[in-house]
């Protein structure tokens, strides 16, 4: 059977759709999700990426990192050959004329602003080999802007005679969920600046449109600021929530109560609104940091500034964090055992990426205490990022003969633990994420500390 490929050409001329191909360029967390996806969707994938030890991983079958569901899909689709994986952009040209872009955008070492260079690479290492009008469709979170540059880079880098259009679709996923929010996701957005490119895109996600899922059709520019604007709204509500727990821990309030009270509010709403450690990972943190950045570029920072509190509220969660385990330590962790559970940025990933669990150890660490930590599924990517910390394989390894355990990620399985059974030195637990059944743990002897919250149990005397 001939491939056919999902062309504005072929569409513009009607052609019936056989096995439309795609390609996916950057396979990690969002990239490797999408391809599988669209696998799992009825698309031949070819996933293109320049790290060659990720695409020997994806190409035999495994995931090489923990996301629930994904690996399933992978291995699946691998083996039949509808999912495959190269690090040849003349492959990747070849393949398809349908090309989504999905490499990093990192914060830029020198700056708050975004790094859009892997990009413009990935647009530069592939146009040149084309031989057919081809679509770019960005996912990558990118600074407003970027797609137009992106256009002019690849009419430039385009062989005569090869029209390269360029389109943008955000991406919402969350890690964890990364599967279903792909597959069922609350709404697709598209920016295009051809009517052809949202036609080949309707197409291309009429199964998940076809449930009832919401397709919105926007320009450029606004495609790639409703993307930043989701996540500033996102990181200011949890924010909202800390700077209130800060309230709360000065004047004796509750702020899970508190919470609980407000979001009963439609208009507030429950969700991302629990305070506690605060956001990490590779997304919230430096999203808001490079909106600020680019709304200084274009001479509206006053706008933004108050994403500096937020993010400046955020930072104070992990000192807030350290600052109690000090005072718990009676008033030095220097020589104590600390028992440290959760080391990624968030439960249902092994994404150690700004993770405050792990800046929260490291801090500790640095100030002489011993830390063990313990993750479900993050010890190993977090040995590679702070190798000179220590690890356990298991909850009662770490916490045995602890002077104090810190609650940094809420695991079910931590929530799971029976407080009764657990030995260490001292049971005094600071619950950073505000997630462990106070009552319980104290019940079992513990003195519990949340933040924004009053301490609940005994006070154990300190050595
Ligand atoms: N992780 C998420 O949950 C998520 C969700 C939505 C949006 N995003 C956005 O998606 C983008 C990617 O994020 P991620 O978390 O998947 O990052 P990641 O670091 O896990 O993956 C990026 C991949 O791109 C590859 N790459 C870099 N340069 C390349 C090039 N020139 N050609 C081909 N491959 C190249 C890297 O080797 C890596 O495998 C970012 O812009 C991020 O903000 C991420
Ligand atoms: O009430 C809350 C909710 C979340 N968090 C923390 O916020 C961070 C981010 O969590 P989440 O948003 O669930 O994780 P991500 O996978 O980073 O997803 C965000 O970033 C992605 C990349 O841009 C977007 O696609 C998603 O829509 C957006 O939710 C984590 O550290 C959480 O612990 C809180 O502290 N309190």
């Amino acid at each position: 059977m001939t491939h056919h490929s999902a062309t504005s050409a072929d569409l513009a001329a009607d052609t019936p759709r056989t096995t439309p191909r795609v390609t996916v360029i950057g396979t990690g967390y969002l990239g490797a999700t999408h391809a599988a996806c669209l696998a799992e969707l009825g698309y031949d994938v070819l996933g293109l990426d320049t790290d060659p030890a990720k695409v020997a991983d994806l190409a035999a079958g495994r995931l090489p990192f923990y996301e629930p569901g994904l690996a399933e899909l992978v291995e699946r689709h691998t083996a039949t050959g509808r999912l495959r994986f190269t690090t040849d952009p003349a492959e990747a040209a070849e393949f398809a004329d349908l090309h989504f872009v999905c490499v990093g955008t990192p914060q830029r070492r020198d700056s708050m602003a975004a790094d859009t260079s892997h990009v413009e690479a990935a647009v530069a290492s592939l146009v040149p080999h084309l031989r057919r009008d081809a679509l770019l469709v960005g996912k990558s979170t990118v600074p407003v802007g970027t797609a137009a540059g992106l256009q002019a880079l690849a009419d430039e880098a385009a062989p005569a005679d090869v029209r390269v259009g360029v389109a943008w679709n955000p991406e919402f996923l969350r890690e964890g969920r990364a599967v279903d929010d792909t597959l069922r996701p609350d709404r697709i957005v598209v920016g295009v600046t051809d009517p052809l490119h949202e036609k080949v895109l309707r197409e291309l996600y009429a199964p998940v449109v076809d449930t009832g899922v919401p397709f919105l059709v926007t320009d450029l520019a606004t495609s790639e600021l409703v993307k930043v604007a989701a996540n500033a709204f996102l990181a200011t509500k949890i924010s909202f929530a800390n700077a209130i727990a800060e309230l709360c821990d000065a004047a004796g309030g509750d702020v899970v109560a508190l919470t609980d009270a407000i979001g009963h509010d439609a208009r507030i709403g429950h969700q991302f609104l629990s305070a506690g450690l605060g956001f990490g990972g590779g997304c919230l943190p430096k999203d808001i940091r490079a909106l600020m950045a680019r709304a200084g570029e274009l001479g509206v920072d006053e706008a933004l500034t108050f994403l500096r509190e937020v993010d400046a509220v955020n930072m104070r969660r992990r000192s807030r964090t350290v600052a109690l385990a000090v005072e718990e330590c009676g008033g030095s962790v220097l020589g104590r055992r600390i028992a440290v559970l959760g080391a990624a940025f968030k439960p249902g990933t092994d994404d150690v990426r700004d993770s405050p669990a792990l800046n929260v150890a490291a801090q500790l660490q640095l100030q002489g205490a011993h830390v063990r930590v313990h993750d479900p599924r993050a010890n190993a990517t977090a040995a590679r990022t702070f190798p000179t910390l220590g690890y356990a394989d298991t909850v009662e390894e770490a916490v045995t003969g602890a002077d104090l355990v810190l609650h940094l990620t809420e695991w079910e399985e931590f929530r799971a633990l029976d407080p009764a059974a657990l030995e260490p030195a001292r049971r005094v637990v600071v619950d950073a994420r505000n997630a462990l059944d106070a009552r319980r743990w104290a019940d079992a002897g513990w003195r519990v500390r949340g933040l924004g919250r009053p301490a609940v149990g005994p006070v154990p005397v300190t050595p």
